[in-house]
């Protein structure tokens, strides 16, 4: 008979935290409870992937109008209505959050709406000033956007925000050149915000491959986004009516800012950058990373240790320094995707509940950015592969099929990177429309060790755009 309330107590109702303790409930039969003090689904479901997913469809719609009129459809774009999409979008989470709710409940998990942090090794402290013992305890608690360190950082938005906004800025910049700044950068662009975009280094989406990096960048400028690579932020201030000094173009009278759902409306914005230019913007988004919530929650009193940035740290089995205590997903800062704080939760429990000992396996992980054309990635990089050892590099970029008839610009790019030794694909990256759903088919080959004559033995799907990847017979160069 066990003395703990618990045998399993979740801190954050998110990915990594409902699955685990679904699974150690469920499957396992443990007494678990799970404590989320917003939302229950976490970032990926109320401010993350599914939101920015459906946004992303939103924004396809515009364009896919214009393309089909090509195509002899008489259509008419009347343009797009914030109001009903967000209104939709809300119903969407909720039903969502529901779903997540009745699964937990579902599986005998009991739940708090509340904060927790640790007391000790075996109790969880609530914000309604109940306590708990447990003898596990696994902090899944995520991470939130971060603003850069500077006067008035506080009058630009972050990612969470942008699923509240009452109504669609006329202009917004951008800062940053991560996943999310790219995403938001081609969804806003596409629903007709007039997007500027600026990111401190050489290219965008660093530790991409760089000739994917290019083609988006190149994409992202094509469908309309003002993208300043070398330049970032040096100040901000509200803008107000007449301030017009050293500003490049007087400010047109119909700019105004929308505001966030219950914040005060703070007026258009006056950015002065690192390139000299002064410019106004109804809005700031700030795209410049994400902290692990690991603040103000007893860790490092009982022996939690915590790197670089405030994250958790893990061994393999996702076990923090002291043995009782466990930690899965962004709180833990290994790969932040949603997929991934999964794994580590059904790790978790295969390892504690089930009493085998499981890692997880970050080898090889798929993943896209769902930019305007996607990129779809897995493995090495170019540059990452020629380091390591000799390689071959097959790809070929063309005008695809589709938009091409509509007289459209945009290339997309195939490309593999081949072990000159072993003949194993060490890498295959895909810029192209639907290359999220490429990758994942493609990921299973790599990740089973294919070789680029497995690839060629595979007989094309004709006519698609991904035949590309079994028909390259010569290499575009070696490394
Ligand atoms: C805009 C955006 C888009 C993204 N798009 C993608 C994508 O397309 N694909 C992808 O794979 N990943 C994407 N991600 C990343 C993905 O959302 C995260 O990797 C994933 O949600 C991490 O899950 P988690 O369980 O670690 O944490 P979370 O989902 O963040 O859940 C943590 C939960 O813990 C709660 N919590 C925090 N502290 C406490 C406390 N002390 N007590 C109680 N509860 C607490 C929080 O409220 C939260 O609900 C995106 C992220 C963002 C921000
Ligand atoms: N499609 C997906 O799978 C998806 C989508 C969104 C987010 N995510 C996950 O969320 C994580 C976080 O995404 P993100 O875009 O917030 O982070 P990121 O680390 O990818 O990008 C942050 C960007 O901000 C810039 N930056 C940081 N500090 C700055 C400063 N002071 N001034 C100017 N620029 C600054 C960085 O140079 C970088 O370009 C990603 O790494 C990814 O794991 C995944």
């Amino acid at each position: 008979m066990s003395t703990f309330d618990y045998d399993l107590f979740v801190i954050g109702g998110g990915s990594g935290g409902v699955r685990a303790a679904r699974v150690a409930a469920g499957e396992a039969g443990a007494k678990v409870a799970l404590a989320e003090e917003d939302r229950y689904g976490g970032t990926c479901v109320i401010r993350g992937c599914v939101p920015k997913k459906l946004m992303v469809f939103a924004s396809g719609y515009g364009g896919m109008v214009e393309e089909a009129t090509h195509y002899g459809w008489d259509m008419l774009n009347r343009g797009f209505d914030w109001q009903t999409f967000s209104g939709h979008l809300n119903n969407e989470l909720d039903r969502l959050e529901g779903v997540y709710r009745k699964l937990l409940a579902g599986s005998g998990v009991t739940t708090y709406d509340a904060r927790a942090r640790l007391k000790d090794p075996h109790t969880v402290e609530l914000s309604t000033g109940e306590t708990f013992t447990a003898k596990h305890i696994l902090v899944a608690t995520g991470g939130r956007p971060v603003r850069p360190d500077m006067p008035n950082a506080h009058l630009g938005i972050v990612s969470d925000d942008i699923f509240h906004l009452e109504n669609l800025p006329k202009s917004i910049l951008i800062i940053g050149g991560g996943y999310i700044a790219c995403e938001f950068a081609c969804i806003l662009a596409g629903l007709g915000v007039d997007v500027t975009q600026y990111y401190r280094g050489a290219q965008i989406l660093r530790g991409f491959d760089d000739e994917a990096r290019g083609l988006i960048a190149e994409s992202m400028r094509e469908l309309g986004v003002d993208l300043h690579t070398g330049t970032n932020i040096v100040e901000m201030d509200c803008y107000r009516e007449g301030d017009d000094d050293g500003m490049d173009a007087p400010v047109e009278a119909t700019q105004y800012a929308m505001p966030v759902k219950d914040a005060p409306q703070e007026g258009p914005l006056k950015v002065k950058s690192t390139n000299g230019h002064i410019k106004v913007f109804d809005q700031v988004l700030f795209a410049t990373g994400r902290r692990p919530n690991s603040d103000d929650m007893g860790l490092e009193e009982i022996g939690v240790t915590l790197g670089r940035g405030g994250a958790i740290e893990v061994d393999e089995y996702s076990q923090t320094k002291v043995p009782s205590v466990y930690a899965i997903g962004d709180v833990t800062d290994r790969v932040n995707l949603t997929p991934v704080a999964i794994r580590e939760g059904m790790a978790f429990v295969e390892t504690v509940f089930n009493g085998n000992p499981t890692k997880v396996d970050h080898d090889l992980i798929p993943s896209a950015v769902f930019t305007q054309p996607e990129l779809g990635t897995v493995g090495l990089t170019e540059e990452q592969a020629r380091d390591q050892e000799p390689i071959e590099v097959y790809c070929a970029s063309f005008r695809p099929m589709q938009s091409a008839f509509a007289d459209k610009p945009g290339r997309v790019l195939m490309k593999l990177i081949v072990s000159q030794e072993t003949r194993k694909v060490l890498g295959c990256h895909i810029v192209a429309p639907g290359a999220g759903e490429m990758i994942q088919l493609a990921g299973i080959a790599v990740k089973m060790g294919a070789t680029k004559e497995d690839f060629d033995r595979t007989v094309a799907v004709h006519p698609t755009m991904s035949e590309e990847i079994v028909t390259m017979r010569k290499p575009m160069r070696t490394a």
